[in-house]
This record gives C-alpha cells, structure tokens and sequence, in this order.
C-alpha cells in the first residue's frame, strides 16, 4: 500500500481529520475490494520499477508482444480482443437524477439503476486478479487548472497507458490529499462480452463505472470519462469548458506565436494538425507550429479576460493508419521509441505495420493471422499508438505552463464531402457557437458503427459532452458577458472531395496556409469577402504558392453555394428545435437570421 495512505491508518484520531480525503479514498477502495474480490491490491506508484515489472508480467502472459528492439527501442504489441477494438456510443450512459439534464445527446439511466447494473457486474469481477488503484492528474502538477481522479482497475494494459497519458503516482496523491476531491473511476475489462459491457458516468457523484472493455476510449478513464464528459458538467458549474480539441502555437518569422485550440471530431485530424511541419516556402521563411495537445482542451478566463488552455493528457493515444513521414513526421518521430501499439500489424522483422507506412511489408495482421489483403487491412482502421508527449520534436516548452497559453481562435471542423468550403469565420461570439452547434461530420472508426454517415456532432462532443446540449450551448454562449476578450471563430473542411471523389485539398502541412489566414484575420490584415455564412478568404487572400489546385477545386474551396446552404440552415434548424425549450433563444435567433439572409 502506498506510504501516504497507509499513514492514515497509523494517525491518531485526532490528526485523522487532516487526512480525510485520502481515508474517504482508503473505504472506497475497501468497499470496491469487497464487491470486486480480487486476490491482491496494488497501489501505483507510477515508477519506473513498477512500470518494468508490469511489463514483464505483460510479456510472459501475451498482454504485450515485444518488438524489435533496435528499430523499435522500448515499445510493444498489444493486440485486444477483436470485438472491442472502438469506443461504443451506445453503451455509454450519462446517469443524472433528472433525464431532462443528460439531454437527447446521451443515454440515460437513473443513478440507482446505473449503480444496481454496475455493481452486478462488478460483483466477484475480479477473483484471481490483482486490483491496482491509479491516482492520477489530468494537467501540470502545478497548475490551478489541473484535477485529479484515481482509476481503480483489474487491468494492467490500462496501468501501463495510464502511466503514459496521465501524471500518475504519488504527486498526484499528494495534490489529492491537498486539494480534498477527485474522480473516481471503476473499471474492469470483465470478460469481454459485448453484451455485457457498459460505460457509465455519474456527474453528479463524480463517478464512472466501467465494465467490460479494455479499449483506450472505454478503459483510460482519465481520458474520456474524465477529461471531457465529468469535466465538462464540472466545468459548467464552474466557469469554464472542457473540450474535444487539439491545441498548438504557430510562430511566425518575427517569432510572435499565437495559439490556437480546435474541436474535430474523433479520427478527423487533430493528431495531424497538432504536430503540423510547415510547408516549402514557410519553413524558409522561418514559421513554426509548437503541440500543446492532441486531443482535449481544458480553458477558462484569465485576469485579462482571455481564454488559457491547458492539455490535460500527458501523452497521445493516437490513430496509426495514415501516419507516414509525408502526412506526419513528428508523430513518426514521437513514436519511434517507447511507443505502446494496439492492433497494428507486423513486419517480418517485428517492426509495427500499418496502410499508409511509406515502408515496409506486413507478415501478421492486427488480430495475429498471416496477413492477407483478401480479409481487410493489417491494421485495424482504428489501431493507436500510446506514447508520451514529451517525445514528440514540436512538444511546445510551453505545453506545461501552469497558467496555460491564451487562446487566438477557436476553430471548428468536420469531415464534408460537400458544400462545406475551406474555411470561413464567424462574425462574432454567437455566431460562432452556433457554428460548433451546427457541426456535421461523417463518422469513423474511431467508434464502432457505421463509417461514413453524415451526422451532427456539435463542437465535435457529442459522443462526449456530460449533460445537456442545449444547456452546454447555453453555457458557451455567456461567456460572452462584456469582460472576456474571446477568440475569433473559424471553421474549417481539409475533406472536401470533387466529382472523382477525390480530396480537393491537399491536407497535412498545408493547412497552415489556412491558419496563416486565420492569424491574419486575428490581427486585422487578411482579407476576406462577406457571405451570409461568414467571411470566406478569396484564393489570393491565401498563400497558396505551389499548391497545385483544378478549376474545380478552386470553385469548391473558396466558393459559396446559396441553395446548398438554404437547405443546410434548413436542417440546422430542425437540429436546434429537437432540444426542445432548454435551447438557447439566440442560437434560434442567430439561425433565423443567417437562413433570412441567404433568401
Ligand atoms: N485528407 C486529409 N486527411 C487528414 C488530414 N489530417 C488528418 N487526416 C486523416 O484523418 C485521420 C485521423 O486523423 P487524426 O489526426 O489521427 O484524428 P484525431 O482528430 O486526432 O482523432 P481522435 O484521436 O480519434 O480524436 C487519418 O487517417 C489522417 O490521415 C488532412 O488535412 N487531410
Ligand atoms: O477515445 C478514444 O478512444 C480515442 C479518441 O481520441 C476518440 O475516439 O476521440
Ligand atoms: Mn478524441
């Protein structure tokens, strides 16, 4: 048992009282024993010693397949059960006492019946396992923005990410004994059945339950559970928002960085666009892009009325397949060593494989068959790599600011074959919500389903925001309030395809073609024409030397398409109404107003 929690124990009853926090942790974890059953309990530490032996254990049982050490130095295997392999929206519930505050955006379960289901799983989950208790901080140590959680799990794959993902251990014990609160995770993979796998959440208590996966998205309750769909019902009672986006900082050639924080939804380009290389012709002229974060955002007012943000994750958990040295070098970079795989496939020479490598040939598929292109890819379309942020060439020296970086603009954006152009902004605050609000996206595996199905995921949360959308809408909205100095809003569409079916833009590296627009735009010195959408950049209002772009091309990208849009605000619309009465009226409003002035 951990030293500081042991002292509890060991306290005279009249110093106990200072040490409540942890004793209210030491029963939870008690009574959690008592159900679950487990044969041992295992406070983490987060060492490296107890990291080596976690992975010994690992490799002897099959957990986790070494690769080769000198091209892959540090890193291993993982392949997970074939039916759980993505997040699962449809198993996931948000359990507040009143329907009405979980919202049509999540499913709902009362919390005594999420609680009564869970703990019958639970029941006995864990006889023959070793319990490892993970106290956690999603954020810098030291900064006031960070919170802490500890994730209680029969899972020592989950340990070995949680280490990777979070600051865990015993500091973070230490700020949870200081700070009196934290998030409590359960999970435990159970026995892998689809039919009996749940992930609950329960915002009012401050609790998740997790049963039956051991998949990132369902089993890194940090991640997720935590940072966005906890966090974000936390942070609408306390003044700030949680979200689903990347951040990063470009400098420009007279080195003034501006940082910009955006929501896409999952497998849609926030790993690429964080970790973005400038460029021919910018890298000459001295632009660079610094990574803050690849996937979650955490920003509230400063005392200058700006937004400062701080990426609660330590590490990535990214998306393999497309990764090549043309589309990301500095992920390529980041994950050359110490590097946790999940489902890729593997080379002759264990490297690990997946479609879009420059090179390098599969022998085994994800699921461990020999490979062959008649059943699918190598890799699965949703295989991650887990690695820590610090290994990644662009880390920004300021990603662990305890204050954070102050936000220029805000960017949306989805995957939209049609319509959507390249980009355009907002013209103020509300507009911009409604702008998130209205986000479409085709879906992807990063969640099980259908891919390719257009559908709206606001501000890229809807398979993540902890209570109502029409309340979060609300609550993006009165930050608007005379006193904070808020950032531009933009959306953007790098998916736009052309009759062929093809991507008309060519993506990756030249999209900060775009966000030098943006970051003109942010100063007052880019040019743009007025639409009933928003400002939208005319070709020559971007720097657009060498790109190659048809005629086609041009028209989609930087033209706007009236009857198109009529029947998109339209849709928007009936978006808004089937929330019902909680729906902001100015979202109604600024909807109204937008399809008026497209007639
Ligand atoms: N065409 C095109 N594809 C892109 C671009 N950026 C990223 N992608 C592709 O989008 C897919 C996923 O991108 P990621 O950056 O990993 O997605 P993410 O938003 O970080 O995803 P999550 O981790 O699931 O939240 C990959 O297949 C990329 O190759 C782009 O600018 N253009
Ligand atoms: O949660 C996960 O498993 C990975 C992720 O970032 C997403 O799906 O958006
Ligand atoms: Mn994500």
């Amino acid at each position: 048992m951990n030293a500081l929690v042991q002292d509890v124990d060991k306290r005279a009853p009249e110093v106990q009282g200072r040490g409540t926090t942890l004793e209210s942790l030491k029963q939870w974890v008690d009574q959690v024993a008592a159900l679950a059953r487990p044969a041992a309990i295992h406070w983490c530490d987060g060492s490296d010693a107890e990291n080596a032996a976690l992975v010994a254990k690992m490799e002897a049982d099959g957990t986790l397949i070494r690769l080769n050490e000198e091209t892959n130095p540090g890193s291993w295997l993982h392949r997970s059960h074939p039916d759980d392999v993505a997040r699962v929206e449809h198993l996931t519930f948000v359990c507040t006492s009143e329907q009405d505050d979980a919202g049509p955006n999540n499913h709902w379960m009362s919390p005594a019946d999420g609680h009564a289901q869970m703990d019958s799983l639970f029941e006995g989950c864990m006889e023959g396992r070793t319990m490892y208790v993970i106290p956690y901080c999603m954020g810098p140590i030291d900064s006031p923005i960070s919170r802490c959680g500890v994730e209680i799990t029969d899972s020592p794959y989950v340990v070995a990410n949680m280490r990777i993902m979070t600051r865990m251990g015993e500091a973070a014990l230490q700020r949870i004994e200081r700070e009196g609160t934290f998030v409590r995770g359960l999970h435990s993979t159970g026995e892998l059945d689809p039919n009996r796998r749940f992930i609950m959440h329960f915002p009012e208590e401050l609790t998740i339950k997790s049963y039956g996966s051991g998949y990132g998205g369902n089993a890194l309750l940090g991640k997720k559970c935590h940072a966005l769909r906890i966090a974000s019902h936390q942070a609408r009672q306390e003044g700030w928002l949680a979200e689903h986006m990347l951040i990063l900082g470009i400098e420009n050639p007279q080195g003034e960085t501006h940082y910009v924080a955006a929501a896409f939804p999952s497998a849609c380009g926030k790993t690429n666009l964080a970790m973005l290389i400038p460029p021919e012709g910018y890298r000459e002229k001295g632009w660079k892009v610094w990574t803050i974060g690849d996937d979650i955002c955490w920003m509230r007012p400063g005392p200058d009325g700006r937004l400062y943000a701080i990426n609660p994750e330590a590490g990535f958990f990214g998306v393999a397949p497309g990764t090549s040295a043309k589309s990301n070098p500095n992920a390529l970079a980041t994950i050359a060593k110490n590097t946790i795989f999940t489902n890729v496939g593997v080379t002759a020479d264990d490297g690990p494989w997946w479609e879009g490598l420059d090179d390098g040939q599969p022998v085994t598929d994800w699921r461990g068959n020999a490979y062959d292109a008649a059943n699918g890819p190598a890799a699965h379309p949703n295989a991650r790599f887990t690695v820590s942020a610090k290994q990644c060439p662009s880390y920004s020296e300021h990603a662990e600011d305890p204050t954070g970086v102050p936000i220029s603009a805000i960017v949306f954006g989805g995957r939209r074959a049609s319509l959507v152009p390249l980009v355009f902004e907002a013209r103020d605050w509300t507009h911009g919500v409604l702008v998130g609000a209205a986000m479409g996206s085709e879906t992807t595996a990063a969640a099980t389903g259908a891919v390719g199905v257009m559908r709206r995921d606001p501000m890229a949360m809807k398979p993540f925001c902890g209570y109502n959308f029409a309340d979060y809408f609300a609550h993006w909205l009165s930050f608007d309030n005379g006193r904070n100095k808020l950032p531009k809003v933009f959306h953007v569409n790098w998916f736009r395809k052309g009759d062929d079916g093809k991507f008309l833009w060519p993506g990756f590296g030249d999209n900060l073609r775009v966000l030098e627009w943006m970051i003109g735009r942010v100063e007052g010195r880019a040019d743009a024409v007025e639409t009933p959408i928003g400002a939208l950049p005319r070709e020559q209002d971007l720097d657009l030397e060498g790109v190659q772009l048809s005629g086609e091309a041009r028209e989609k990208l930087f033209g706007f398409d009236r009857d198109g849009w009529r029947a998109e605000l339209v849709s928007i619309g009936d978006y808004l109404r089937e929330y019902g009465p909680r729906m902001p009226q100015a979202l109604h409003d600024e909807q109204a107003r937008i399809a008026a002035s497209l007639d």
